[in-house]
Parts: structure tokens; C-alpha cells; sequence
């Protein structure tokens, strides 16, 4: 990011539909720089990171690689047989303690925060033209709320409503160390992320180039 432009003050926290929290700058630099090191150590296996392949013949636009459960169009299985056959990496207590956190600044519920027991992390790198068309997360047998992060480049991320893929929605920019919480009466909206925004990282977190997105889910299948 470029020190020299004045940079406006971003809102503490902001709710964009009911349970749908966006809270910029929520990752401190360092933090982010722990989960890109961790993020490259997955991508490399046991299961390595790839392009999702649909059903119908078509091939995802963003590279995937998952901890504790693997997901695949459209379940979550322990071993990656559309991959390579192995099992996926053990989803760490480390990030469940953050997705406590995040949950806990999101909603400023320590209830809510604690009974938080995230079981899967979906790991998303997106190149320069890397899209998600907009989708809802219904794969988890939980209404447990999906906590994102973003690290790398900003990007517009979509979030609409649980009806339909139109309007209302609303476009956030997700910037580096954003977070967004959605659950509750947003957990089942369609949300996607219509474009990346090329060279608007900050290199010191680790990604020289590039959008990370980490979501952590509860698959209600267990740890
Ligand atoms: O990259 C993002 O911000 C969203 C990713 C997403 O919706 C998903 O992995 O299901
Ligand atoms: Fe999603």
C-alpha cells in the first residue's frame, strides 16, 4: 500500500445485512503473515492446492486446498478422492481459537464465540482473474456462522440475499486483514466475488501477489 496517500479511516465495524459483519483491519500484519506461511505449507499437501472440478465438465477459476475437511462439489469427505486419494491436514486448535475471536468481534457475543467449533477451513488463492460466481455455503450440516479472511490483494465481494442470485446484494471491498462473518439469518445468502483488484496488497504479508480468502465452517460432521 502506498504510505504517501492519505488514507481514509474505515469504520470499527459494519453490518451489511442481518448477521453479516465486515470488520476491516481485524488481522494485524503478523497474524496475516502466520496464516499465508501456514496456507503455503498446506498448498503443498498432503493434499496440494488445485482447481476445483465441477460436475458439469467446468473447472473452478480460484485454486483450493482444505484442512480438517475436504470439500468437493458438493460434500466434505476426510480423504481428497477426487485429488489424490489421501487424507486432508488436521484442522489445527490454533485456528479454531481464532475463529473464536472472530466471532467474538463480529458479534460481540462471548456466548456465541465460545460454542464456536470450527471443523473445516476452505483455503482460496485467486490470481489475477480469478472469480467466484455467487453461491450459498450449504454444504455443512450446521448453521454455525462461516468466518472469512482475506489476505493479498482486495477484492469486490458480493453479499446478497438468501433468495435468489439478485438483488438486494451488496458489494464490500474485502481488503487485507478484513474480516466477514456471516451466520444467523445471513448464513445461508448468496455471496461471490466478482473481481479481484490486481496489485493492491501489501507485499510484507507474505503475498507478493494475489487474493487468499480462508474460511472456516462448521461441517456439523464432526472433528
Ligand atoms: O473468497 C471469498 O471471499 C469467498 C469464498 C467463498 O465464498 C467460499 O469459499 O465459499
Ligand atoms: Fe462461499
Amino acid at each position: 500500500m502506498n504510505e504517501g496517500l492519505f488514507r481514509l479511516p474505515r469504520p470499527e465495524r459494519v453490518e451489511v445485512a442481518p448477521g453479516a459483519v465486515h470488520v476491516p483491519g481485524w488481522l494485524p500484519l503478523e497474524r496475516q503473515q502466520e496464516l499465508v506461511a501456514a496456507c503455503r505449507e498446506w498448498a503443498r499437501g498432503p493434499v496440494p492446492i488445485r482447481r476445483t472440478e465441477l460436475p458439469g465438465g467446468g473447472v473452478m477459476s480460484v485454486r483450493t486446498v482444505c484442512v480438517g475437511w475436504h470439500w468437493q462439489p458438493y460434500r466434505y469427505t476426510r480423504v481428497a478422492d477426487d485429488v489424490n486419494g489421501l487424507p486432508v491436514a488436521q484442522f489445527p486448535d490454533w485456528l479454531g481459537e481464532l475463529g473464536r475471536s472472530a466471532v467474538a468481534a463480529a458479534y460481540g457475543d462471548d456466548d456465541a464465540a465460545a460454542r464456536y467449533s470450527p471443523d473445516t477451513a476452505l483455503i482460496n488463492f485467486y490470481d489475477d482473474s480469478a472469480r467466484m460466481g455467487l453461491h450459498q455455503d450449504k454444504d455443512e450440516k450446521s448453521d454455525a456462522p462461516v468466518v472469512s479472511l482475506s489476505i493479498g490483494d482486495s477484492c469486490v465481494f458480493r453479499f446478497g440475499n438468501t433468495e435468489n442470485r439478485g438483488r438486494p446484494y451488496t458489494d464490500v471491498e474485502l481488503v487485507s486483514g478484513d474480516l466477514f462473518v456471516f451466520g444467523g439469518p445471513s448464513r445461508f445468502a448468496y455471496h461471490g466475488v466478482p473481481k479481484v483488484l490486481p496489485g493492491t496488497g501489501e507485499p510484507a504479508t507474505g503475498m507478493a501477489r494475489g487474493r487468499l480468502n480462508i474460511t472456516l465452517r462448521d461441517t456439523g460432521l464432526g472433528r
